[in-house]
């Protein structure tokens, strides 16, 4: 590790993968900032990794959803040298037909899924640029490829995270500062519960848990894959897929012209 003492941020650090990440970054020699409502889950997760590493772990507890919150939250990572690390790992689903959904939730699900996320990034960016070393990691899930009925606005929060994860990996083809996208399928969190499902709406074998997604994650990022699909066993399914959106792409940019399809029917 070099010399400099490296420290990673965390987002939702108090349950699920944001304590498995902090767990495994811990164990990898990073100091952490472990941001989450919870103060006493925060404050135990702080008590596990302190009892098991040397590392030194602060907690701010933040409501990303506030914007007072979540300036402060952008100001430190703005301010600190030291910060080589940020996951962008808060999230939550407000799953439900979305007629049935309340604006509330659904306000929320954009503030901490999309809002958060781009703000925390903008914030990082320049420190890392200017440092010219630097990662971030936005959790997305596989629902970003999948549109799903009750899980609109999760499903179109999670697109988001990719293509601006995507957007950012071009901007930054030519630095030292990596952006990586995790697709997790299900893990076994409070996630459905606090998303407002009482069951999750997935078979049992689909489910891996948080140390398995987290571990499969780092290792994607140890071997440079910026989009991680962690449960995808055959990855000719994901380049056949690419490839078929490229050439969508190049149909798309073939001419600003309305389609024939839709010239007006004369007669
Ligand atoms: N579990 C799954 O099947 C999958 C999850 N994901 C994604 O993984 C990420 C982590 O979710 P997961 O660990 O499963 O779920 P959890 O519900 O266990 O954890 C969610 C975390 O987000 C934090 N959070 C929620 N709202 C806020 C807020 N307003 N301000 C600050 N932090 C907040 C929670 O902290 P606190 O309540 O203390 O504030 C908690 O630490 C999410 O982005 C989720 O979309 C993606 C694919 C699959
Ligand atoms: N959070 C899970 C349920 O929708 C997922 O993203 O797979």
């Amino acid at each position: 590790m070099s010399d400099h003492q490296r420290f990673a941020v965390v987002t939702g650090a108090s349950s699920g993968i944001g304590v498995a990440y902090a767990e495994r970054l811990a164990a990898r020699g990073y100091h952490l900032i472990l941001v989450a409502r919870r103060r006493e889950r925060l404050e135990e997760t702080a008590r596990n990794i302190r009892a098991k590493t040397n590392v030194t772990v602060e907690i701010v507890t933040a409501d990303l959803g506030d914007s007072n919150d979540l300036s402060r939250v952008a100001t430190l990572i703005e301010g600190r040298e030291d910060i080589d690390l940020l996951v962008n790992n808060a999230g939550l689903g407000a799953l439900g037909l979305t007629a049935q959904v309340s604006a509330a939730a659904l306000d929320n699900l954009i503030k901490i899924n999309v809002q958060a996320l781009t703000r925390l990034t903008h914030a990082a960016l320049p420190g890392f640029l200017r440092r010219d070393r630097g990662t971030i990691i936005n959790i997305a899930s596989i629902i970003a490829l999948m549109p799903t009925p009750t899980g609109a606005g999760y499903s179109g929060s999670k697109a988001y995270v990719l293509n601006f994860t995507r957007s950012l990996q071009m901007e930054l083809a030519n630095t030292k500062v990596k952006v990586q996208a995790v697709l997790p399928g299900p893990v076994r969190t409070e996630f459905f519960e606090a998303s407002g499902l009482k069951q999750a709406p997935f078979p049992d074998e689909l489910f891996m848990t948080p140390e398995e997604l987290v571990d499969t994650a780092l290792t994607a990022l140890d071997q440079d894959e910026l989009i991680c699909l962690p449960a995808l066993q055959d990855l000719s399914a994901w380049t056949a897929y690419e490839a078929a959106r490229g050439e969508l792409i190049r149909a798309l940019t073939q001419s600003g012209r309305p389609a024939a399809r839709y010239a007006k029917r004369v007669g």
